[in-house]
């Protein structure tokens, strides 16, 4: 793997959809990769891409090379972001994903790894936690370099929903959403804060915020997806800055904490998963895995998150004769 002394970071990106495409167009507009190589089924659409980015090189803040990539590109890459697959029509669940998208998975990361690959993966495609974990198996690769975007996305909603709520900057609310990016993921109310001040204590600095709120504001949260695909088919500007957070996290060597979609092996006393954890990210992947305390009922909701993932996972890794 490249060091950070080495200056020209490159990223490919496997999948040139409404998700993969806005990832390249917020990585450009940001300036965190010299390289974005991007490959598709459907070349011409992706060539049609690249031709547009490209036009709006002379805006941007640095220098992004853009190509129609092929996978001999993934050789000299730090970074392979997978957003390719299929995702979820009106009424599905992320989970009913699974199967197509596994089978395209198993294919794609074959190809990435045969051209000698060496660098971190980060998922987007759903079920992002079980096709997380796809791919460490798929590639062989040690956990720490494979990353799924887990509940940054979730995570992100939240503080935007709080923000809202408490007419603050989303910058200053320090809320995470863990568990399973889908519907069984939870909110850590118990150690969310403000500044510095617990949530819960927060709430008494007025009599119009209300503790039964909080539901609310969470279901919004978990429920989101649905009502922007119901709207307008899909989302995609959420997850792509998503997505270049964890870039960046990793490009910079940040040691940033971001809840990804992380491979447990005894954290949280649970083995053998991928899930949203806070985690700390850097220039390696996986740096470590922050074990926040839970009250409870958050353990009991988090233990059935992983018991969601680990039932889907095994009978769909094994129907795919690995
Ligand atoms: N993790 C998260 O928080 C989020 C995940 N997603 C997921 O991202 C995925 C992509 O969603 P969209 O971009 O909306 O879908 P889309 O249908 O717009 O794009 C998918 C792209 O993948 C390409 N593709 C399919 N098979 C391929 C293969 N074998 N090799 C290369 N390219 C291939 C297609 O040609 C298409 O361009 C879905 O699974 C969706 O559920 C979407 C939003 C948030
Ligand atoms: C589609 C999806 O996973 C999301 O927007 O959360």
């Amino acid at each position: 793997m490249k060091t950070s002394q080495q200056a020209v970071n490159r990223v490919v990106l496997i999948g040139g959809g409404s998700v993969g495409i806005s990832y390249a167009f917020a990585l450009m507009n940001q300036g965190v990769t010299e390289e974005l190589a991007i490959i598709d089924l459907d070349a011409d659409k992706a060539l049609g891409d690249v031709m547009d980015l490209n036009h709006g090189k002379a805006f941007a803040p640095s220098l992004t090379n853009v190509w129609l990539g092929e996978y001999e590109d993934c050789k000299d890459a730090d970074i392979v972001c997978i957003c390719a697959g299929a995702n979820q029509k009106p009424g599905e669940t992320r989970l009913d994903l699974v199967e197509k998208n596994m089978i395209i998975f198993k294919e794609i990361v074959a190809d990435v790894m045969n051209s000698g690959f060496n660098g971190i993966f980060l998922i987007a495609t759903n079920p992002v936690d079980v096709l997380t974990q796809a791919v460490i198996t798929f590639s062989g690769l040690p956990p720490h370099r494979v990353i799924g975007s887990g509940t940054t996305l979730d995570t992100a909603r939240l503080r935007y929903e709080l923000g809202e709520y408490f007419h603050l900057s989303p910058k200053n609310i320090h809320a995470y959403i863990i568990g399973e990016h889908g519907d069984t993921e939870l909110p850590l109310w118990s150690t969310a804060t403000i500044g510095t001040v617990p949530l819960l204590t927060y709430l008494n600095r007025s009599e119009t915020y209300k503790k039964e709120d909080l539901d609310d504001i969470f279901i919004n949260v978990r429920d989101a997806a649905y009502r922007i695909i119901q709207k307008k088919g899909a989302t995609f500007y959420g997850i792509a800055m998503s997505l270049v957070r964890v870039t960046e996290a990793i490009l910079k060597d940040e040691h940033s904490i971001l809840t990804t979609s992380t491979f447990l092996q005894g954290e949280y006393s649970v083995d053998n998963v991928c899930i949203g954890v806070p985690t700390i990210i850097n220039r390696n992947g996986v740096c470590e895995v922050i074990e926040v305390p839970m009250n409870e009922e958050e353990q009991r909701k988090f233990t059935h998150s992983v018991q969601t993932l680990k039932g889907i996972y095994e009978p769909a890794i094994q129907a795919i004769h690995v």
